[in-house]
Formats: structure tokens, sequence, C-alpha cells
């Protein structure tokens, strides 16, 4: 098995805006290792969840290329980026109802996250393992805003995800939330699924098997726990 399963080369990438191109990340190559926790750390601004985004597949760098596994991906037709989205790579966004179907019962989540992938459901499976059990018949709003998080790491273990990248996932939650969510992701990555986060969260960042950070948009820190 090959030592990382995402890796950048070269990647930048630019926005045109009203007040012209501003360049959110510039020449960035790392390697996301196959397994523990990497944090990509830095200050506000520094292009955290733009790279997020990029090597999440949602967005195409303007420059470089971004591999997944050994291949290469920036070249791929939308639709082949879009079914590698559904089953292979995964992205929770920061906000917690962003990931979820809100009018679906926690139980239909998770169903439709595997059917949209053609897997096999384990609701109960998947909720005993995020420690949620019997709330598969409860509204996605009855649940906290830290449970709804972990819910939606759930819908990426339901979709056989084999990477699941996550936008500071603790920054919207309390501490008591914040650290079930620490538990869940250092949970998947025990499980063999590797996690990729942005955050500023120190506890966070100190429990990264690897840190990455950002200043500006170029990679300043390379590679070591922080
Ligand atoms: N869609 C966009 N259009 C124009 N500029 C953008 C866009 N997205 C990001 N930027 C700019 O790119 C830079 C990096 O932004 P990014 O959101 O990636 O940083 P970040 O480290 O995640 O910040 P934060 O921690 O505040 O979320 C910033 O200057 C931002 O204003």
């Amino acid at each position: 098995m090959a030592d990382h399963v995402l890796r950048l080369v070269e990647v930048g990438v630019d926005y045109r805006t009203p007040g012209g191109t501003v360049t959110a990340v510039s020449d960035v190559s790392l390697d996301v290792p196959a397994r523990g926790v990497t944090v990509l750390a830095g200050p506000s601004g520094s292009g955290k969840s733009t790279l997020l985004r990029v090597l999440s597949l949602v967005e195409r760098p303007t420059l470089g290329n971004v591999e997944l596994r050994g291949a290469g991906t920036t070249r791929l037709p939308n639709r082949a980026r879009r079914a590698l989205r559904r089953t292979d790579v995964a992205l929770v966004f920061q906000n917690p109802g962003d990931n979820l179907i809100g009018h679906l019962s926690v139980g239909d989540n998770l169903r439709a996250a595997a059917q949209s992938a053609g897997r096999p459901e384990r609701v109960d499976e998947v909720l005993d393992q995020l420690g949620l059990p019997g709330t598969a018949g409860w509204k996605v709003t009855a649940l906290s805003g830290g449970q709804q998080q972990r819910l939606a790491f759930g819908c990426a273990l339901a979709r056989g995800a084999t990477v699941v990248l996550a936008d500071e996932p603790t920054s919207q939650l309390d501490r008591a939330s914040a650290d079930l969510v620490l538990e869940t992701l250092v949970d998947l990555s025990r499980r063999g699924i590797p996690v990729v986060v942005a955050s500023h969260d120190p506890r966070l960042i100190a429990l990264a098997d690897t840190c990455f950070t950002l200043r500006d948009g170029t990679l300043v820190a390379d590679g070591a726990p922080a």
C-alpha cells in the first residue's frame, strides 16, 4: 500500500475578484499519509479551507496536481470527480447543518448516504460506533451540534469513504461536544481511515500525527507532529 493517500504537487489556487486576482494558495506540495490524523493549521486566511476543498476534489486547483492513491485527479471530468466524492473522499463542512438532510431522520441520513454509494445499510452498527445508539428514528434537528457533526462522519463511514476531510469540525461546538468529535476523528483513524482536518483548535493540533502549517497560502512547516 502506498504510504500516502493524497499528494499535492505544486498546487496553486487563484480567485478572480472584482478587486483583482487573489492568490489563496501558492506552490504547495505535500503528501497526506495513508494513516492517522493530519491537520492543516495556520492563521485565519492562510489557505486551510481552500487547500481542504482542493484535497477533497470539491475544487480544482488553478495550478499543479492532486493525486488520490497515486492517480491524478485534476484532469478528470466533473462526473468522475463527483463519483469519487460520493464513494471515496468525504468532506465534512464546518456547519453541522450543512452536512445532513434536515428533513430526514438520523437513520434515513445514514441510509441515503449508503445508497448513494451503492453500499449496504449498516445503520445500527454505525450509530453504535458513533456513540449514538437508539437515535435512528430521531429527527436530525433533535441532535446537538456535536452529535450532528458526528453523524456527518457516520455518513462518510456509511458511504465507505476511504479518506475523510473536515473543515474546522470543532469550531461551532462547546468543549464537551468538541471532545466527542475529536474522539470520533481518532476512532476513524484507528479504523484505518485517514483523516485530514483544517483547524486552529490547539487540542486538535495536539492530537495530530502529522501537521502542515500554512501562512499566506504557502507551507511554512511540514509534516512533523505539532
Ligand atoms: N471564493 C473565494 N473568492 C475570493 N477569495 C477567496 C475565496 N476563497 C478564499 N479566498 C481568499 O483566499 C485566502 C485564503 O482563504 P481560506 O478560507 O482558504 O483561509 P483559511 O485559512 O481557511 O481561513 P479561516 O481560518 O478564516 O477559514 C483568503 O485571503 C480568502 O479571502
